[in-house]
């Protein structure tokens, strides 16, 4: 796994987890009501790629800063800015942001299992679309639980993505995931042409889902299959190396192409998606999780935590979700499930 150098393009705010609740807040400056609204398409050195009047004829990519008023605050991609300055997206031209809104969803990581410090990854996303091959590599479970609890304490919604099918089956991977109701694809790189893309695409409608896979698994295939126009999907040339491949550790958000038949200028043609391709992580440290939300993606489950002790684990002596599925008030695979998951936050060789 790569890990972050030392201008990692995240978040660089440093903050203690936990102590505020989930969700950052953002102070309300009633300056700048003049300002451009932008979406951070992708971050390369402290310079933001920004997307302005996003849907109409005058959309562009705007290269943007921070501007010194906000201070420690970062911006991700994903995060909706308020822009001043030169907006003309013209070469060289530079606007400031000035600020950030307040964000639907945080995906977090910590670098490391035991880094007490959390950093924002992406903004925003509702989606985390989990890439893993069902064959060479061979598939890693417990690297895949991992990302669920990721996209579950972010409050996101996963998507198990299974490439290589023509390599071996997909059944014996997704029984394990049976229980919790994971939305799965399965593809495979011969069968990515117009239609099977399309079908891929209809899980990503609407919505801003960030990919997550191994090295190896496919997930570049499965990008280009889905954005087949890369960089008019973004207007971001400069993030887009000679190479043509994206080299900062700052995620990038591809717009997909609009379904086809639909009108140009009607809802579905606005909002065709956003595929937010991270070639900087391949898994998460999880040391920021806290078991309490994600026992919110476990909605069976949640009120039978009510009698647990304090500060309960869900696997302990007392944790009273024992008594709860001996009841009949849940499945006891979902229990099974859920602690699966929660052991994940345990560092162990080879995450
Ligand atoms: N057999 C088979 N091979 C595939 C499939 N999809 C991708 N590959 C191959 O797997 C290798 C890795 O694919 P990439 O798309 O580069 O994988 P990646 O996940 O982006 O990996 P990195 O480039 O290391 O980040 C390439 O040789 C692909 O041609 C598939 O469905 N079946
Ligand atoms: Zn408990």
């Amino acid at each position: 796994m790569r890990r972050y150098g030392k201008d990692a393009d995240e978040d660089d705010i440093r903050a203690r987890p936990g102590r505020r609740g989930s969700r950052p807040r953002t102070r309300i400056r009633p300056k700048h009501e003049d300002a451009a609204e932008a979406m951070v398409l992708t971050i390369d050195r402290g310079r933001l790629t920004c997307l302005v009047d996003a849907g109409t004829r005058q959309e562009r990519a705007v290269t943007a800063m921070k501007a010194r008023e906000l201070g420690r605050k970062g911006v991700v991609v994903g995060d909706m800015v308020a822009l001043v300055g030169d907006l003309s997206g013209e070469p060289d031209s530079l606007a400031r942001i000035v600020r950030v809104e307040d964000r639907s969803s945080v995906l977090r990581r910590t670098a490391d299992d035991d880094d007490p410090y959390e950093r924002v990854v992406v903004a925003n996303a509702d989606q985390l679309a989990i890439v893993t091959a069902l064959a060479d590599p061979e598939p890693r479970p417990r690297l895949i639980d991992r990302c669920l609890v990721a996209a579950y304490d972010a409050g996101m919604e996963p998507l198990l993505i299974l490439t290589k099918s023509d390599l071996a089956p997909a059944d014996p991977l997704l029984e394990i995931y049976a229980p919790l109701g994971v939305r799965h694809v399965v593809t495979r790189r011969d069968d990515l042409g117009p239609e099977e893309s399309e079908a891929v695409r209809d899980h990503l409608r609407g919505r801003s889902t960030v990919f997550v896979g191994h090295s190896g698994v496919g997930k570049t295939t499965l990008v280009n299959a889905l954005v087949p126009d890369r960089q008019r999907a973004t207007g971001v040339v400069n993030a887009v190396t000679g190479r043509g491949r994206h080299t900062t550790t700052s995620a990038l958000a591809l717009r997909l192409p609009a379904p086809p038949g639909v009108k140009p200028g009607s809802r579905r043609a606005a909002a065709p998606g956003w595929v937010i391709d991270t070639p900087g992580f391949r898994s998460f440290g999880l040391s920021h999780v806290d078991p309490s939300r994600v026992i919110h993606a476990f909605p069976d489950l949640a009120p039978g935590t009510e009698g647990c002790p304090r500060a309960c684990s869900h696997d302990e002596q007392d944790c009273a979700l024992d008594a709860w599925v001996e009841s009949g008030k849940a499945d006891p695979a979902r229990l099974y499930s859920l602690r699966r998951l929660l052991a994940t936050r345990e560092a162990r060789e080879g995450d």
